[in-house]
């Protein structure tokens, strides 16, 4: 009995959003009372190893480490079948698994393997029936939320990303018997399907919207691609990461790959800048893990202003030039600066 935080590290890397993680692990704990574990799965190497230490310094009492050489690709059969064979022998209440794109697959498919309860999506949780946790997930494209309760014995919820704050790290070293190997069964992975035949990795030069603690985003009231480089600008003073919505998208003045929404990424930030965007239910989906929303639209009629904590009415021409002119002063960090 357990609730047991399962971060996954294919090809060695440390997944974005482990810590918070940890942040709802326990917070579950302190509502069931059992205590927090980690299994952490992936390639074999030193990065899996300091994984397994950051996640005790993150409040694990015990961390189990799975590493397989057939857990270098990010390959959803094989995670699957090995956080299965985990899972029969941990026997824990609850698996939490952050939301992220290879999450998002292996938590409802673990769920239905293990014969658990799947939820996804969840933002909080709190006190449910019979001392069970209720799980508080955004519905109807973050127009309402839903505190949905599960009666299996074992529950496997994907968290979305970066909804929990970390808990503070421990210092010191992991006692000999907080961090245990599991030794995987052999044959217990299944015969890959996937064959990786290219990596290309996507140019990026600034923080990633999924880690970013700062969004400015623009939408088709930016006028054109030259209204992203203001809001480039505005985010390297603020040390944050440009999004766009749609419309910026498809009209080309931005990639894909910074789309948020319902049909583009989901970001949890601190802060949430949306300049020129009218707020369409499907872009404000993708924001409602933010903890706070300003908005910058000329049109005071706006939906955005709905869902924004501070909203201006105003042509961004004339708010945004010398909003990052007085952010740099302030901040002591210039345009083309980047944030540490
Ligand atoms: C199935 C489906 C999925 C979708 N998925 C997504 C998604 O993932 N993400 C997404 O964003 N959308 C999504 N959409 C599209 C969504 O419905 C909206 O069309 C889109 O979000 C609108 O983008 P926008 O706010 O930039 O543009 P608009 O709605 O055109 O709004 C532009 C805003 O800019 C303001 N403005 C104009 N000029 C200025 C200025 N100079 N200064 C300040 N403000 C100004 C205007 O007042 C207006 O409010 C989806 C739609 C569908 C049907």
């Amino acid at each position: 009995m357990s609730v047991l935080a399962v971060v996954v590290a294919p090809q060695g890397r440390s997944p974005s959003g482990w810590a918070e993680l940890m942040g709802a692990a326990s917070t579950v704990a302190r509502l069931t009372g059992e205590p927090v574990e980690a299994l952490v799965a992936g390639a074999d190497g030193p990065s899996l190893e300091a994984l397994a230490r950051d996640l005790w310094r993150r409040g694990a009492d015990r961390v189990w480490r799975l590493a397989s050489d057939g857990l270098t690709e990010p390959d959803p059969d094989r995670y699957v079948a090995a956080l299965a064979w985990a899972a029969g022998r941990l026997e824990p209440t609850t698996l939490l698994i952050n939301g992220d794109p290879l999450g998002a697959q292996l938590g409802p498919r673990l769920a239905m393997r293990i014969g658990a309860a799947s939820v996804t999506e969840v933002v909080d949780v709190r006190p449910g029936e019979q001392g069970r946790p209720g799980w508080v997930r955004p519905m109807y494209g973050g127009k309402a939320m839903a505190v949905v309760g599960s009666r299996q014995a074992r529950t496997v919820v994907n968290v979305r990303p970066r909804a929990f704050a970390a808990p503070a790290a421990r210092s010191g070293e992991p006692p000999a018997d907080a961090l245990v190997s599991l030794e995987l069964d052999a044959g217990a992975l299944p015969a890959p399907r996937l064959r990786v035949l290219e990596r290309r990795t996507a140019a990026s030069d600034g923080v990633r919207l999924e880690d970013a603690r700062i969004i400015v985003s623009g939408g088709r009231g930016m006028g054109g691609p030259e209204g992203f480089q203001v809001l480039q600008q505005l985010a390297e003073v603020l040390g944050g990461a440009v999004g766009a919505s749609r419309a910026a998208v498809d009209a080309g003045w931005v990639p894909g790959h910074l789309q948020i929404g319902q049909t583009g990424k989901m970001v949890a930030p601190d802060l949430y800048l949306a300049v020129g965007i009218s707020g369409a239910s499907q872009h404000l989906a993708g924001i409602s893990g933010a903890r706070h929303v300003v908005a910058i639209n000329k049109d005071p009629e706006a939906p955005i202003f709905r869902a924004a904590e501070i909203g201006l009415a105003e042509d961004w021409r004339k708010v945004l030039p010398s909003l990052i002119e007085r952010l740099a002063q302030a901040l002591g960090r210039a345009p083309g600066s980047r944030a540490s």
